[in-house]
């Protein structure tokens, strides 16, 4: 277990490139752990229980030991390679500095400073929402839990784009990158494509092929098309992102079909185009065509569905900056999906 052997106050506004002070045993910063290699395996207790995996990591569940017994975590363990240690770095330097009830919590971390990185987080119980929406057909998540997931997303992101300092895009938002609490609220992961600074636009820190290849590649049926063409990260790119994982909740359909080779955006293109080329207005018949069929449609309100759609549609128009902000879509939410008043933020019927 971890043994405390010093604290010391972790400056936030420090540099990103800054490492941490001391690498020796464990050591406590700003409430996040800096854990040794022996910690690690003791929390795993051996990588006993794998939970998830990604492209450049294993996560497994780990222990906590507290007053009341121990207290489940999980670690995600990052690929052991000098390359792949840069996207450790990034992760682990920008969850420092993020605290936002919809940004999945950093508890410790453990840092060898050459290749090999582990990240402890809170530990998320209903998995991600890419999952709950598409592999578990017997439990269907309700309408009311998918427009909160789409607000608090959309919360998470004004607050990396808008309301730190420096600001951070994502890079790769999308729905295995949402994680889900017991209660089903949104926590969003994966910060090891983040880019960091600049007001809107941000453009990939390295040139040399290589590290553009590790470095925000994106995932398939994500990808802003402007990012593909241009190379260049900026906020828009994750409201791209961000009206893909909206889409998928509204149809429970994939962002992308391996099966029928198929990417939801081009499913969703016609009703996209209807509500670009109109004033917003959509067939009720169309939206409800759309509608995952798998949702009860007892008392479900047909306006908020197409408020959704209509979200969708504006985050993912090919003029990036008509797309609108997170904050803006955080607004419109509240303001037209009664629903969201058992968050306490909507307006209520
Ligand atoms: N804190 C957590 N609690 C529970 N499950 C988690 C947690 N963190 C990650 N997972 C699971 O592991 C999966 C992969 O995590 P993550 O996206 O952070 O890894 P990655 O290697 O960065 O993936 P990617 O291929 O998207 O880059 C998640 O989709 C989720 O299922």
């Amino acid at each position: 277990m971890a043994c405390f052997l010093n604290c010391v106050r972790f400056d936030v506004t420090a540099r990103l490139t800054d490492k941490p002070t001391s690498k020796e045993g464990s050591l406590t910063v700003s409430g996040v752990t800096c854990y040794s290699w022996d910690d690690v395996e003791a929390l795993t207790s051996n990588f006993s229980r794998l939970i998830g995996s990604g492209g450049y990591s294993s996560i497994y569940m780990a222990r906590l030991s507290s007053s009341s017994g121990s207290d489940k975590a999980a670690l995600k363990v990052h690929v052991s390679s000098h390359r792949l240690y840069q996207i450790f770095r990034v992760e682990l330097d920008i969850l420092l500095r993020l605290q936002h009830p919809n940004i999945v919590k950093l508890l410790g971390y453990f840092d060898d400073s050459e290749e090999n990185g582990a990240l402890l987080l809170e530990y998320l119980p209903q998995g991600n929402l890419q999952e709950k929406l598409h592999k578990n057909s017997k439990q269907v998540l309700p309408w009311r839990n998918r427009v909160a997931i789409a607000l608090q997303l959309a919360q998470a992101i004004e607050h990396i784009h808008e309301k730190c300092s420096p600001q951070i895009v994502h890079g790769d938002i999308k729905s295995s990158n949402v994680l889900l609490d017991k209660s089903f609220n949104c926590k969003l992961c994966d910060f090891g494509s983040a880019k960091v600074g600049f007001s809107s636009m941000v453009q990939p820190s390295t040139t040399s092929p290589r590290s553009r290849q590790v470095r925000m590649v994106g995932s398939p049926g994500y990808t802003d098309p402007h990012y593909l063409r241009t190379g260049i990260a900026s906020k828009k790119m994750d409201m791209y992102g961000f009206g893909v994982v909206v889409l998928e909740l509204v149809s429970g359909k994939e962002a992308f079909s391996g099966e029928k080779g198929e990417m939801l955006v081009h499913v969703a293109a016609p009703l996209i185009r209807e509500v670009l080329d109109s004033s917003g207005d959509i067939a009720e018949e169309k939206v409800r065509r759309f509608l995952d069929p798998r949702l009860s449609r007892d008392g479900l309100d047909i306006n908020e569905v197409k408020t959704m759609v209509r979200v969708a549609a504006l985050c993912l128009g090919s003029s990036q900056s008509l797309r609108p902000s997170a904050a803006q879509v955080a607004e419109t939410l509240v303001e037209k999906v009664p629903s969201l008043s058992f968050l306490g933020c909507g307006k209520g019927v």
